[in-house]
């Protein structure tokens, strides 16, 4: 006899293949109806991003079809985000599951590249997000979003007063830029980051966000400290290019986060190869290979991705139409879509485990 709950033990036995769990012990599985030999059911995934999905959905449809007199399987998929854990000593942010920090050893390796394209990438695969360009030295987040004109409005909100974000691409933006006075030398804006990063946190109408993806400036100082004693954070991730002074740095930095705490979700490569425009079935090491790779190793941190050094990923930025949506075929394109897929992956894993 077909019903509800033959239903749920048929797919018992199909697991989350990243969590390694029942996705009907995990509650994935919901609002089961049957009419006649159709099967219907949403499937709550733990991010819109997963990267899995056509598979978790295919095991399910395989495993239903063994009942007999199941004719049809709809699965509707949906997705809710967990939220990371609050910790007793750091203040989360109403609303927002989970803060990422994008982060590198060394300016100029490509974290605003990243941090832009992944916060697209994640609002384009359904996601809520937000992106906090906290980068003094080179803040052009804004830039890359098509904001370089925007400003951040000030309103009078229930707690006081509050940045009102810009919006673009699907991802909602405060920025240095916005606060900064460009020909001021950097060295007198160091002083007044940390009190803008508790401002970029707390005193934003962000909304309900999936994610808040943090651009930091590049090193390991005061304003790392700030954000990761500030709030609980879902994770770091280290940006990366193959030459050995950018993995030293980045080494650095990774023992900052695992000593205040914050996970590493892993390390991405950037510029790992070059592709000319006129040949896109070469591939150049320009600055040696497998640095990441060996990297991630030694350290025993996933390799979230490797960016080919292209020049429409440098072109997109500067045009204010990031990669992944100008031309997400790209080579660049598909790899920063995978990582944003693999980060977000990586916060489910941790939010639902620990
Ligand atoms: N894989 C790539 N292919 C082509 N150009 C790239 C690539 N990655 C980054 N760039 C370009 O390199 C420049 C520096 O990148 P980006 O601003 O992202 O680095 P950053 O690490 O954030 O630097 P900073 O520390 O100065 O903020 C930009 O012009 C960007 O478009």
């Amino acid at each position: 006899m077909l019903d509800v709950s033959s239903v749920l033990e048929v797919l018992k036995p199909v697991q989350d293949p990243e969590l390694q769990k029942s996705l009907v012990e995990l509650n994935m599985i919901r609002n089961v109806e049957i009419d006649g030999g159709t099967v219907r059911f949403t499937l709550v995934l733990t991010t819109p991003a997963c990267p899995l999905r056509e598979f978790i959905v295919e095991d399910c449809q395989r495993a239903v079809k063994q009942l007999p007199g199941v004719e049809e399987v709809l699965v509707d998929v949906t997705a809710e985000t967990p939220s990371q854990k609050s910790l007793p000593d750091r203040t989360g942010i109403d609303g927002v599951k989970n803060i990422i920090a994008i982060s590198s050893g060394k300016g100029g390796v490509g974290k605003s590249t990243v941090a832009v394209n992944v916060a697209v990438a994640l609002a384009k695969l359904g996601a809520k997000v937000g992106l906090i360009d906290a980068d003094i030295y080179g803040p052009n987040a804004p830039t890359m979003l098509g904001l370089a004109d925007a400003k951040v409005m000030v309103q009078q909100g229930a707690q006081g007063e509050v940045l009102q974000p810009a919006f673009n691409h699907g991802v909602k933006l405060v920025s240095m830029a916005f606060l900064i006075d460009p020909d001021q030398p950097v060295i007198w804006r160091g002083p007044m980051l940390n009190g803008v990063i508790r401002q970029f946190l707390y005193q934003v109408a962000w909304g309900d966000l999936d994610y808040l993806i943090v651009d930091m400036p590049p090193g390991t100082g005061d304003a790392q400290l700030t954000l990761t004693q500030a709030v609980p954070m879902a994770g770091a991730v280290i940006v990366t290019t193959p030459q050995t002074v950018a993995l030293l740095d980045s080494r650095r930095g990774l023992k900052m986060f695992q000593q205040m705490g914050v996970p590493v979700l892993g390390i991405v490569e950037n510029m790992s190869y070059f592709i000319p425009p006129d040949l896109p079935d070469r591939q150049y090491d320009l600055f040696g290979s497998g640095g990441g790779e060996k990297t991630s190793k030694e350290l025993n941190i996933p390799l979230l991705g490797c960016i080919p050094l292209e020049i429409s990923l440098r072109e997109g930025g500067d045009g204010g139409v990031p990669i992944v949506v100008g031309e997400p075929d790209s080579a660049s394109g598909k790899a920063l879509i995978a990582i944003a897929k693999a980060i977000a992956a990586k916060v489910s894993i941790a939010a639902l485990t620990s």
